[in-house]
């Protein structure tokens, strides 16, 4: 990493941010562009945090290089035994990676260099409430005063003793990147987002997955209607669904692997993926020193408001203060912190924000789900569209994928809108933006869309739910005593 603090004699700043992953480049150059005095402390041997070495951006370079040389877009027309590259390998996944990732990270050491933001590599730890001290690779020390800080240390993956990680068969979500070579059969522990993903990227590549999880579901925070299109798509393109029982042993057998559920029932595999949660990197951050105090995954607790921690000039965003743990949210929580520290005014984060799952199909969504809806007992009508009644599914050779949206009846103003499909993560702002500016049922009804286009399918929900809304008030009149 570029240390461009070396050879200031600078040690005071206004702002000293530890991390620099989303929250903590976002809150770095905010405060730059406010004229303060940041430095950004990396323990990593460069800039960019999870999300650019290990998490968000390799994950999706290794979906998008999956899916292009898997030809899987084009399967729909040309069957499912149709592929671009034959004999796919890890090096081919590694080759795109590696210009990706440092293309990002170039773009970002060049944003602190232009901005003015000192950089230094080393691990920060609090020393008081008012000072850190950061270590070297080699173990000289530094100390630095702030009028602010801001803790954006993000997370590491959950790696419980009874897991026996190698990195050679045996692999948490950071490791998985070096992959060695293709597995034909994979196990993978936890149907979480990172689980998921993994599951459906590494079957899109023919491998053989088998899909574990303790509890009875999967993502349940996503609407059920979507996600019980996305599990059928998995089953029937072969990913074992292992649900309801938890996990009591993980070990190596031979040359592979073998994972004993509760109850007995195993599941082998050539290679594990262990991918049950992640943990706040706080347990070296010398919290005490600075009075405070991390939950049982490492976790800080702030204000959402204004993200605070319990000593006022101290702040904390991004995945270390838990939900959403989104790159696209710490970004925002980085910027408002920022602001916040250094008395300019900001925006408060919109009530609703897209969620975007990046598994083979895309999942994506905002608002309220189904079920929310009947929780808080708002009267409300749905409509759906299936990507393959697009003109725009039909030329790209789509046959799964739906768009739905909900509507209050009474207002008519849109509530939440899930997408499974192709494109359901782009396609996601368009309801977004509907939504968060409180627009309703008619935007889509009276709005031209361009065609085609899967944002067609939008119209097609509406026009579904505009149809039956229609027929409500058709019948609400007819119910009416004759005067
Ligand atoms: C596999 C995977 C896929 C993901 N995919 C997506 C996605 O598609 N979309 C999305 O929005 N989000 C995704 N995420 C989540 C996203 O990566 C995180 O929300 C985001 O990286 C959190 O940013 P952060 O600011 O908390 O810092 P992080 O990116 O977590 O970085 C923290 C940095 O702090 C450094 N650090 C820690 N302790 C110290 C210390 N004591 N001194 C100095 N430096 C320190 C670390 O080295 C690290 O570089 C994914 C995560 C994973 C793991
Ligand atoms: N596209 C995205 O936005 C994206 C992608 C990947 C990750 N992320 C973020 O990264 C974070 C971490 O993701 P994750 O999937 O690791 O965590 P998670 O908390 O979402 O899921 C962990 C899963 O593992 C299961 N589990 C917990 N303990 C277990 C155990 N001992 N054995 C087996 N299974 C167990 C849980 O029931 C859960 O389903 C998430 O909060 C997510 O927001 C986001």
């Amino acid at each position: 990493m570029d240390a461009s603090y070396e050879g200031k004699a600078l040690d005071h700043f206004d702002l000293l941010v530890i991390g620099s992953g989303p929250s903590g480049r976002r809150a770095a150059i905010q405060a730059a562009k406010l004229d303060s005095s940041v430095l950004v402390v990396e323990r990593g041997r460069r800039v960019g945090g999870v999300s650019v070495h290990t998490g968000t951006i390799p994950s999706k370079t290794i979906r998008e290089t999956a899916l292009n040389l898997s030809g899987w877009r084009e399967r729909g027309f040309y069957g499912r035994s149709y592929r671009v590259k034959k004999d796919i390998t890890a090096g081919d996944l590694r080759e795109r990676l590696h210009k990706t990732l440092n293309h990002e990270i170039e773009v970002l050491e060049h944003q602190f260099a232009r901005n003015k933001v000192a950089t230094l590599r080393g691990e920060a730890r609090f020393v008081d409430p008012h000072t850190v001290e950061v270590e070297s690779e080699g173990g000289e020390t530094q100390r630095f005063t702030a009028d602010t800080f801001m803790i954006a240390v993000g997370t590491q993956p959950f790696r419980p003793d009874y897991v026996p990680f190698d990195g050679k068969r045996i692999f948490d979500s950071d490791e998985i990147l070096e992959l060695p070579e293709l597995p034909r059969t994979m196990a993978v522990i936890g149907a979480g987002v990172i689980g998921v993903e993994y599951a459906s990227i590494f079957n899109s590549l023919d491998v053989k997955v088998t899909l574990v999880e303790p509890r009875q579901t999967m993502l349940d925070f996503i609407d059920d209607d979507i996600l019980d299109d996305f599990t059928y798509d998995l089953r029937d393109r072969g990913v074992a669904m292992r649900f309801g029982q938890k996990v009591e042993a993980v070990k190596r057998v031979g040359d592979g692997c073998e994972i004993v559920l509760e109850g007995g029932r195993k599941v082998q595999a050539q290679m594990v993926l262990f991918a049950a949660g992640r943990m706040g990197s706080t347990d070296r951050l010398g919290l005490d020193a600075a009075g405070l105090s991390a939950d049982h995954r490492g976790r800080l607790s702030v204000n959402p408001k204004t993200l605070q921690t319990a000593v006022p000039h101290i702040y904390a965003a991004g995945d270390v203060i838990g939900f959403p743990s989104l790159a696209s949210t710490s970004m925002e929580q980085g910027r408002i912190a920022a602001c916040h520290a250094l008395s300019k005014p900001t925006h408060q984060p919109p009530e609703f924000f897209p969620y975007g799952i990046y598994s083979v199909p895309e999942i994506s969504t905002v608002g309220m789900s189904e079920k929310e809806v009947l929780e808080r007992d708002i009267p409300y009508e749905v409509g759906v569209a299936r990507l393959r009644e697009t003109s725009r599914g039909h030329i790209m050779g789509l046959n799964s994928g739906m768009l739905k949206l909900l509507f209050s009846i009474k207002t008519r103003r849109l509530l939440g809108c899930h997408i499974v499909g192709e494109g359901a993560t782009e396609l996601i702002h368009i309801g977004q933006a509907v939504l968060n500016l409180k627009g309703t049922l008619e935007y889509f009804v009276e709005n031209t869309f361009n065609y085609p286009t899967l944002a067609e399918a939008y119209k097609i929900a509406a026009l579904d739910a505009y149809n039956r809304m229609s027929a409500t008030k058709v019948a609400e009149v007819s119910d009416m005593p004759a005067q």
